[in-house]
């Protein structure tokens, strides 16, 4: 096999202190030499003899392989980001596609009660429509070093490489004829904060470009196959006032049909725009529904709205519901604090949800300021021996007499007992890391013969139930208009998000090609650890 090579001249002194699996290597190398995500995937690193990391990059397994020697690498890595950041267009199958004037037009009021025999009223003077080559810049920050703390790099002098994605938002010409459209929105996954307020925008800018024929699908994909579940008619009206509660108007499910029977599914609907409310799982299914629509030549735009509690998408400043969840999360903790505070060495266990990613348990810990270990998937740790967390919550009642600690549900999964049970979609079924800590906390204390009044808290599925907050609702707004553009745009096989503060279109495969997790070296989990006061735990 063909690789490319070169040697990190950044030495590696210290000798990996962590079990070398796929995953905890690569946290390894972004912690020692922060490099991008964008290409940590893939890197393979050997120790090499001469104490340095050398890096090889296999050029048959890997599409963001850069020789770093050749002058031009820079150039070469821009041109390479453009083709993998171009956002999937119906022009693409349909050279000849139709386009027409934008119906989009904020002068119109009651588009479902006008007839538009005469044409729909346009507003071509008007200054509100996004450029097709508007771009936003991915990363805003220019590390000069690689060891500044959080680096992002592309090559190991860490250089400037601006990173362009595609501005979201509404087109002056557009590539649907709103009276041709039936859209239906599906919401699958776990539950969030927000669905509804997505759903809601949606339905409400579909009928601004003046589209009547608008469909929910029950139940997730399983509502494409299930005879026993009809597809419910939207309108202005039925959404209304949805966003008021949490849940999805829809229904949510895992597992499901299979894509082309999916697909079959809507050529015999005539569905030809599809919205997709997902996480990863559900953003797979919907670029593989969009290549599966190519394949049969339908001229169909399949639009995603990233949807995850876990916030593990990549390279968004954050999803819907998250900011909710951390919000709802807090309270949580609150209550084990006051109930530890309040107990004669009182410990709190809180677990939060988090598959791989520790972002609710990172960010809620430092919200509320009350936790005193927050233990996360992303960062390996002991319960046992003089570094382990049980060692510190002794060191905790001593010292303070009460503690708190935060547990994301995929933390510490080496310590908890494996099933190997995998749910509908195939996702693993995770041991119960917070129960565990519960035991082991009793077990220890009784052993030492320190009293300890451990209460335990699970309030995953209350925390996912409720509804958007103000800043959620607004994002969900934002987000279900803006997919809605980029359907009308032509657009397929494409998510919206928000970077750094702006509205943007990326293509699925990018988002999704593993999940987004807490970087050890980022300011983020650094100003958590400051926070907490929390040592090492290996
Ligand atoms: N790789 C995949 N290809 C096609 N569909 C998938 C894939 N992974 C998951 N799905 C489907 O997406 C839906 C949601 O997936 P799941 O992992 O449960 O939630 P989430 O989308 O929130 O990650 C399920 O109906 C599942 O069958
Ligand atoms: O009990 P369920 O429905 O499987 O949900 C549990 C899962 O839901 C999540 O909150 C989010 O998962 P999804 O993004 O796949 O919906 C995970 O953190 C958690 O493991
Ligand atoms: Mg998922």
């Amino acid at each position: 096999m063909e690789t490319l090579s070169h040697t990190i001249t950044t030495s590696a002194s210290a000798k990996p202190r962590l079990p070398r699996n796929d995953n905890v290597h690569r946290r390894l190398l972004r912690f020692r030499h922060g490099f991008s995500s964008l290409n940590l995937g893939t890197l393979r690193s050997q120790r090499s003899s001469s104490g340095f990391f050398k890096v090889e990059c296999s050029q048959q397994s890997s599409k963001n392989c850069i020789d770093f020697t050749d002058p031009d690498w820079k150039s070469k890595f821009q041109q390479d980001f453009e083709r993998r950041f171009n956002i999937p267009h119906i022009t693409d199958t349909f050279p000849d596609a139709h386009l027409f004037p934008s119906t989009f037009c904020l002068r119109m009021r009651t588009p479902v009660t006008e007839d538009f025999a005469e044409g729909y009223p346009s507003d071509e003077e008007w200054h509100g429509y996004i450029n097709n080559n508007d771009r936003v810049l991915l990363k805003v920050i220019h590390y000069s070093s690689p060891t500044s703390a959080g680096a992002e790099c592309i090559d190991p002098n860490c250089t400037w490489v601006e990173q362009w994605v595609h501005r979201a938002g509404p087109r002056e010409k557009i590539y649907f004829k709103p009276e041709e459209v039936k859209a239906a929105i599906v919401t699958c996954g776990g539950l969030c904060p927000g669905l509804n307020d997505v759903i809601r925008q949606i339905v409400i800018t579909l009928e601004i470009y003046g589209v009547k024929n608008i469909v929910g699908i029950p139940f997730g994909y399983r509502g494409f196959s299930d005879k026993g579940l009809a597809e419910m008619p939207l309108l202005r009206k039925v959404v209304q006032n949805i966003h008021l509660s949490g849940g999805s108007l829809l229904g949510v499910s895992r597992g499901g049909p299979s894509v082309s029977d999916i697909v079959s599914s809507m050529e015999e609907r005539g569905i030809n725009m599809l919205f997709v409310l997902g996480g990863n799982g559900t953003h797979a299914g919907a670029n593989a529904i969009h290549d599966e629509c190519r394949k049969r030549k339908l001229k169909v735009a399949v639009v995603g709205v990233p949807k995850t509690i876990d916030n593990d998408i990549l390279l968004m400043d954050k999803t819907f519901g998250f900011d909710t969840a951390v919000e709802e999360a807090q309270r949580a903790i609150n209550s084990a604090y006051i109930e530890a505070h309040s107990a004669y060495h009182g410990i709190g266990v809180v677990k939060l949800m988090g598959r791989s990613s520790g972002f609710i348990a990172m960010q809620s810990s430092l919200a509320s300021g009350q936790v005193d270990i927050c233990l996360i998937p992303e960062v390996p740790f002991n319960l046992h021996g003089p570094h382990g967390v049980l060692r510190h919550l002794k060191y905790l009642i001593e010292t303070k007499g009460s503690a708190v600690v935060c547990v994301a549900e995929g933390a510490g999964q080496n310590l908890v007992e494996k099933t190997n049970a995998t749910d509908a979609s195939g996702n693993i079924v995770l041991g119960d890391i917070g129960v565990r800590i519960q035991q082991e906390t009793k077990k220890y204390f009784k052993e030492i013969g320190i009293p300890a009044d451990v209460k335990y808290i699970d309030p995953t599925y209350m925390i996912r139930a409720c509804r958007a907050n103000a800043s959620d609702g607004i994002l969900c707004t934002v987000l279900g208009q803006n997919a809605v553009h980029g359907a009308f745009a032509g657009y397929s096989g494409i998510t919206v998000g928000i970077c750094n503060t702006h509205y943007v279109y990326f293509p699925i495969p990018e988002v999704i090609s593993h999940p987004r997790e807490v970087d050890p070296n980022s300011r983020m989990w650094h100003r958590c650890l400051t926070s907490t006061g929390q040592p090492d735990f290996i």
